[in-house]
C-alpha cells in the first residue's frame, strides 16, 4: 500500500479509555477506507505488540492480544525511534495518564509524530513543557489535540480555542470541571433525599471509570487544578503550574501519607463523618455543597475548591457526572457561552480522542 493512503497509529495505555478507544476505532475504519488506518504499535505498562515491519496489528484482536503477549514495551526514546522510520505518517494515541509519557511530547512531535490524547499532564505540567510541546510541533507540522484533557468528550478546549482565534476577550471561566467531583456530590449530597455515603460513592465513582487511575488525584482537587491551568493557559494567562493557585483537598489530613490507593478507599469509611459536616452546614442555611472552579482573565485568579449553592442554582441541579463550564467573554456579555454534559467515562472520553483523530487524519492526509 502507498504510504499516502495509510495512517499508522501508535496507542499508549490500554485501560478504560483505550478499550472504547479501540472500538470506537474500529466502527472508524470500517466507515472510513481512506486512508487505511492501522495499529502499528499498542502496549500497557508491562505489555507491547508491534511488528518489526509495522504490519497492522488487527484492531478487533488488539486487546485479547495484548494480554497473551510476551513482548515488553520498548524505552520511550525506542518508541519515538520506532515511530520516526516508519513507511507513513504516524499518530501517537497517549491514552495512558503518565507524567514520562507526557514530558516525551516534545521528543515525538519534533519527529513528525502527531499527538491525540486525554492525558491532562503535559498540557499541565510546567510551563516550560507546554512551551516546548507547541514549539515542537510548529516547527515539524505535527499536530497535538487533546480535546479530552478537559470536560472528556465534552466541546470544552475547541469552544474555548474558536472564542480566542476569533478575536473575542475572555473574561472569566468557572464551573464543575470534574466528573468524580460531580457524581460524588450528586448522589452524597443530592436536591432530593438524604444521600449516600460518601467513602461508598467514592467506590461507585471508580468503578464506573470517572476517576483517576488513583482516585486521590480527584479528591486532592489537582485533577481539577491541572484543567484549570490548561484552559488558562489557552485565554492567555501563563500559569506555572497546578499548584501556582489555590486548590482544596478533600483528602482526610490522617490519611494523606497512606501508600497506596487501595489502602486509602478501604479507610475512607473512618472519615465520613468529615464530610457528613460539611453537607449538614450547607444544609443549615438551605444550599448544597458542591465542588468547583474558576479562572479570573483579569485578575489572573484561579482557584478550585467547595463552595455552596442555592438549591436553585444550575450547578446544584447537575446529575450523574455532568460538567458545566461557563465561559464568560465580551462578546457574550453577561449570558455566558454555556457547555454543559457528562464529563468522566471511558466511552465519551474516547469520544473526544476519536474525533481528535480525525481532524489531524484530515490535516496530515492531505
Ligand atoms: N476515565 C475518564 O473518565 C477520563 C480519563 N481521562 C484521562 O484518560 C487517561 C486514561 O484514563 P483511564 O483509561 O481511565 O485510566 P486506566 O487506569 O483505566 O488506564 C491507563 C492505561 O495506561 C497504561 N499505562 C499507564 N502508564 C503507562 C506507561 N508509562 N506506559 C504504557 N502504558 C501505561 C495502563 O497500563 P497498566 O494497566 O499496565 O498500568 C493502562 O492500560 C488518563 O490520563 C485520564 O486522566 C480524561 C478524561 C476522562
Ligand atoms: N477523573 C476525571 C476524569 C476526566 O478528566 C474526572 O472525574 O473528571
Ligand atoms: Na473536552
Amino acid at each position: 500500500m502507498s504510504s499516502a493512503n495509510q495512517v499508522l497509529i501508535a496507542i499508549i495505555g490500554a485501560g478504560g479509555v483505550g478499550k472504547c478507544f479501540l472500538s470506537q476505532l474500529q466502527t472508524l475504519a470500517s466507515r472510513r477506507p481512506t486512508p487505511k488506518l492501522s495499529i502499528c504499535y499498542i502496549s500497557t505498562s508491562k505489555k507491547a505488540l508491534f511488528n518489526n515491519d509495522y504490519s497492522p496489528i488487527p484492531t478487533e484482536t488488539a486487546v485479547d492480544e495484548l494480554a497473551a503477549s510476551t513482548k515488553v514495551p520498548f524505552a520511550l526514546p525506542n518508541i519515538v525511534d520506532y515511530l520516526a522510520a516508519a513507511p507513513s505518517k504516524v499518530i501517537l494515541v497517549d491514552n495512558t495518564s503518565s507524567q514520562d509519557v507526557a514530558d516525551a511530547y516534545p521528543s515525538f512531535l519534533s519527529r513528525g509524530i502527531s499527538i491525540v490524547t486525554p492525558n491532562k499532564k503535559a498540557f499541565s505540567g510546567s510551563y516550560k513543557l507546554w512551551q516546548e510541546i507547541f514549539a515542537a510541533a510548529a516547527d515539524s507540522g505535527a499536530k497535538v489535540y487533546h480535546e479530552s484533557s478537559v470536560g472528556a468528550g465534552l466541546p470544552v478546549i475547541s469552544t474555548l480555542k474558536d472564542l480566542v482565534d476569533t478575536g473575542d476577550e475572555v473574561t472569566k471561566i468557572e464551573g464543575v470541571f470534574s466528573g468524580t467531583m460531580s457524581f460524588l456530590f450528586n448522589s452524597f449530597a443530592p436536591l432530593e433525599g438524604s444521600g449516600g455515603q460518601w467513602s461508598a460513592e467514592v467506590k461507585k465513582a471508580k468503578e464506573l471509570g470517572y476517576t483517576e487511575p488513583d482516585p486521590r488525584d480527584d479528591l486532592n482537587g489537582l485533577d481539577v487544578a491541572r484543567k484549570l491551568t490548561i484552559l488558562a493557559r489557552l485565554a492567555g494567562l501563563p500559569v506555572e503550574s497546578p499548584t501556582s493557585f489555590p486548590v482544596q483537598s478533600l483528602i482526610p489530613k490522617e490519611l494523606e501519607s497512606v501508600s497506596s490507593g487501595d489502602e486509602f478507599l478501604q479507610r475512607l469509611p473512618e472519615f465520613d463523618s468529615q464530610m457528613e459536616e460539611t453537607k449538614a452546614a450547607a444544609g443549615n442555611q438551605g444550599k448544597v455543597v458542591r465542588f468547583v472552579g474558576s479562572i479570573d482573565v483579569a485578575t489572573k485568579a484561579v482557584k478550585v475548591g467547595l463552595e455552596m449553592f442555592d438549591r436553585s442554582h444550575p450547578i446544584a441541579a447537575l446529575k450523574g457526572s455532568d460538567n458545566i463550564i461557563s465561559f464568560y467573554t465580551k462578546r457574550y456579555g453577561s449570558n455566558p457561552l454555556i457547555v454543559q454534559g457528562a464529563g468522566a467515562g471511558g466511552d465519551v472520553t474516547a469520544m473526544g480522542v476519536t474525533s481528535d483523530l480525525l481532524k489531524v487524519i484530515s490535516q496530515i492526509s492531505k
